[in-house]
Formats: C-alpha cells, sequence, structure tokens
C-alpha cells in the first residue's frame, strides 16, 4: 500500500532520531512492500528561523493532507527567552490543536533487559507495563484568558484550568475504552479535593463509567499518583488525565522506563479502535535535548517505538508495527545501549548504530 507521512524533525536532537526513525519505517518499507511516501515540513525554532512562525501555514496544510504525521521535537534555547513574542513551543500546541488531536496515548512499558537502567530498583521495576491517556487540547495549556499584565501592586499573570463536561466525556471514554482491551482497570487521576474542574472530572468520569460496568474505575489525587507511581509502578492499567497532570506524570514514568529516550507517544483525534485508522500525529515525549544534540548520543528508540504507534494507530499495519517493536527488543538483548541507558557489560553505540541495529532486525 501506499501511505503519505508528514515528517516534522523539529529542533536539537529532532532531527537526529527522526533520522533513525525514518530508517526504520523504510525497513518496514522493504519487507511489507509498502510505499511511504515522506513530506518533510518545518515546525518549531527551525520554522521561526525561517517564517517567523512556529508553525507554518504550509506545516499545517501538509499534516491535514496526511494519512499520518511523525514529529520528534521542538525547542532551543535561542528562543527561551520569555520576552519573545513566539517560542518553538507554540508550534506544537498549535498543530495538536489544529488537527483537533485530544488524546493523547503514552504507554510506559519497562523492557525486562533495561530494568538496571533506572534509578529505581529492578524488583520494582519489573513488569511494569501501563498507559497514560493524557488530555491534551484543554486545561491551563489553552487557558482563556492566557496573560501577564501590570497593576498599581506589580506584574500579574494568569493561565487558569477550565475543562467542559464534553472534553472531560471524550478523554474519559477513550480511558475506558484501552481499559476494556487490557487488564480492565482505569485510574482517573485528578486534584479534587481542592480544585473545581478537577470535581466536574471526577464527577463525569463517574458518570461515563456506568457505559462501561466491565472495567474497575477508580480516583487518584494527582500527588498521590506521583508518590505511586514510583513506589508500585506494575499496580497500574490504564490512567486517564488532565494536560498539565499528564505532562509531569509522564516524564517522572520515562525514569521508570530508563529514560526520557524510551518513551513514544500517539497524540489522537478519536478513540482507538483495532484494525481501523485513527489519524493522529506521533511524538516521543521527550524534548529537543539541547545539551546533547549534534553528538550521535541520543537515543532513537522512542522514536522508533514511535513509528510503531504510527504504523499500528493511524495505518493499522498491526503486523508491521510488531516487528518493530520486537526489533527493539531484541536489540536490547544483544546487549547494546545508548549512553542514557548504558549499565554494565553492555555496548555502548551511537544513535546512527541503535538506528542500524533496529533497522536490521525488523
Ligand atoms: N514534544 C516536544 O517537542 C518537547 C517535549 C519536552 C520538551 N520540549 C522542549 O525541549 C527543550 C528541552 O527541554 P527539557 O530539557 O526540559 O526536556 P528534554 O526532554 O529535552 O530533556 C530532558 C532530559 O532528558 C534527556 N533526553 C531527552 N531526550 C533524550 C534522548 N532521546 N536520548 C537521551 N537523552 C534524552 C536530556 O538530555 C535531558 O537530560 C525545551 O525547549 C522544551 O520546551 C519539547
Ligand atoms: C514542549 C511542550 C509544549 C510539550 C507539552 O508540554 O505538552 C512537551 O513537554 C510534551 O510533553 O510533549
Ligand atoms: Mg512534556
Amino acid at each position: 500500500m501506499n501511505y503519505r507521512i508528514t515528517v516534522l524533525p523539529g529542533d536539537g536532537v529532532g532531527p537526529e532520531v527522526m533520522a533513525e526513525g525514518m530508517k526504520v519505517l523504510e525497513a518496514v518499507a522493504k519487507k511489507f512492500g509498502h510505499t511511504f511516501k515522506l513530506e518533510y515540513e518545518l515546525i518549531g525554532a527551525v520554522a521561526i528561523d525561517k517564517t517567523d512562525f512556529a508553525l507554518p501555514e504550509e506545516t499545517l496544510k501538509m499534516c491535514k493532507k496526511s494519512d499520518a504525521v511523525m514529529l520528534a521535537a521542538v525547542g532551543d534555547p535561542r528562543y527561551d527567552d520569555p520576552k519573545l513574542p513566539v517560542h518553538p513551543e507554540d508550534g506544537l500546541l498549535a498543530l495538536r490543536k489544529g488537527l483537533g488531536l485530544f488524546a493523547n496515548i503514552r504507554p510506559v512499558k519497562v523492557f525486562d533487559e533495561l530494568v538496571n537502567a533506572s534509578t529505581l530498583k529492578a524488583e520494582v521495576l519489573k513488569g511494569t507495563d501501563f498507559i497514560f491517556v493524557r488530555e491534551l487540547t484543554g486545561g491551563v495549556y489553552f487557558a482563556k484568558p492566557k496573560k501577564e499584565w501590570l497593576t498599581t501592586k506589580g506584574r500579574k499573570a494568569t493561565d487558569s484550568m477550565t475543562y467542559s463536561e464534553q472534553e472531560i466525556e471524550r478523554i474519559v471514554r477513550v480511558g475506558f475504552e484501552l481499559a476494556r482491551s487490557r487488564k480492565k482497570r482505569l485510574v482517573s487521576v485528578d486534584k479534587a479535593n481542592v480544585l473545581k474542574s478537577s470535581r466536574l472530572w471526577r464527577q463525569v468520569a463517574i458518570e461515563v463509567s456506568k457505559d462501561y460496568p466491565d472495567v474497575a474505575l477508580s480516583h487518584v489525587l494527582v500527588d498521590a499518583c506521583a508518590m505511586q507511581l514510583i513506589r508500585t509502578p506494575t499496580a497500574f492499567d490504564v490512567i486517564v488525565t488532565e494536560n498539565l497532570f499528564g505532562d509531569i506524570l509522564t516524564d517522572e514514568s520515562a525514569q521508570l522506563a530508563g529514560s526520557m529516550g524510551m518513551l513514544p507517544s500517539a497524540s489522537l483525534a478519536g478513540i482507538p479502535q483495532s484494525g481501523k485508522p485513527t489519524f493522529g500525529l506521533f511524538e516521543p515525549i521527550h524534548g529537543s535535548a539541547p545539551s546533547i544534540a549534534g553528538k550521535d548520543i541520543a537515543n532513537p528508540i522512542a522514536t522508533i517505538l514511535t513509528v510503531a504507534m504510527m504504523l499500528r494507530y493511524s495505518l493499522a499495519l498491526e503486523k508491521e508495527a510488531a516487528s518493530v517493536e520486537k526489533a527493539v527488543e531484541v536489540v536490547l538483548k544483544q546487549g547494546y545501549r545508548t549512553d542514557d541507558i548504558m549499565a554494565d557489560g553492555n555496548t555502548r553505540v551511537g544513535t546512527r548504530q541503535m538506528g542500524d541495529l533496529i533497522a536490521a532486525e525488523v
């Protein structure tokens, strides 16, 4: 089959890890007889440099015409100054919003081979395999108003957390559907002991649960969740939460998997259904990691696993997705590691070599 993919390498380590992701996609094309037509576009700091916009119109248009979109990372210290009118991250937020991608699926799987790569104890980590469902187009990220102003007593700024019941319902449903296809346990994370928006979140989650009597719903406060994630990560199956909580808790969870360079994600416009394509943007959860950019040391596995998620969710190519995931596992079993996940007895490889090794196993 022929597929059209928009590729957004972005900034920092983005182009390096994306090159390895595309290498692996090419191996999939060869093995399974597909054609992936790749259209490279700008986003983030590289887009601001060339066009003054973090998300040029051309990029959004191309994404809308594609079967799926791959993005590596945005962000550049040159644009960190809060006084600047535009930041690279604005491009990613505008893309998620512009494509209606409200459901961000972030699987957290600890490979047996990597239980010694984390700062946490191997016996705590072994068997960890859960999925975060992060709401992606609401909450404080898209607050209205979102502004800074001057008062007689000094400066003030606001971004308030607002959620409508419709926004909560659609993301909670994604959580229930995923839980139904797994161990049938859904944890809804909120801060209902303090926040009004969380109280509504909890009420709606309970209302939606009536449609899923086969799934056990429980509620955990976000601070307690942060603690439980590192105490007993194996207790979780599917976790659904709002945008900012999900952002924070998934970086924490990356450390369970050994590194930020290990976690993939899918940002979808609907509930994923087995065998049916759901349009999406596929992005590792990590950022542009500027301090390691250009050194051939970034871990490309998050991006390669993200390619697998794209094959599964947007192209409905399950066999192909599984072969990429298997290839990652095989190479980890052989003991090859990038810097971030090195342990005693492993063989250190660079970004490109890791990509070569995985592509060869597809
Ligand atoms: N989705 C995205 O595009 C995205 C996500 C997070 C942060 N950012 C942006 O990236 C920039 C840097 O942010 P940050 O430092 O907070 O987060 P980061 O994820 O870029 O880096 C956090 C830590 O993880 C390491 N790391 C990240 N990716 C890695 C990889 N593939 N292999 C090995 N190590 C890796 C980094 O070296 C650093 O130590 C900022 O501009 C931020 O806004 C973008
Ligand atoms: C870069 C930033 C806008 C983004 C987010 O906060 O969603 C990132 O941290 C992520 O997790 O994808
Ligand atoms: Mg983040």
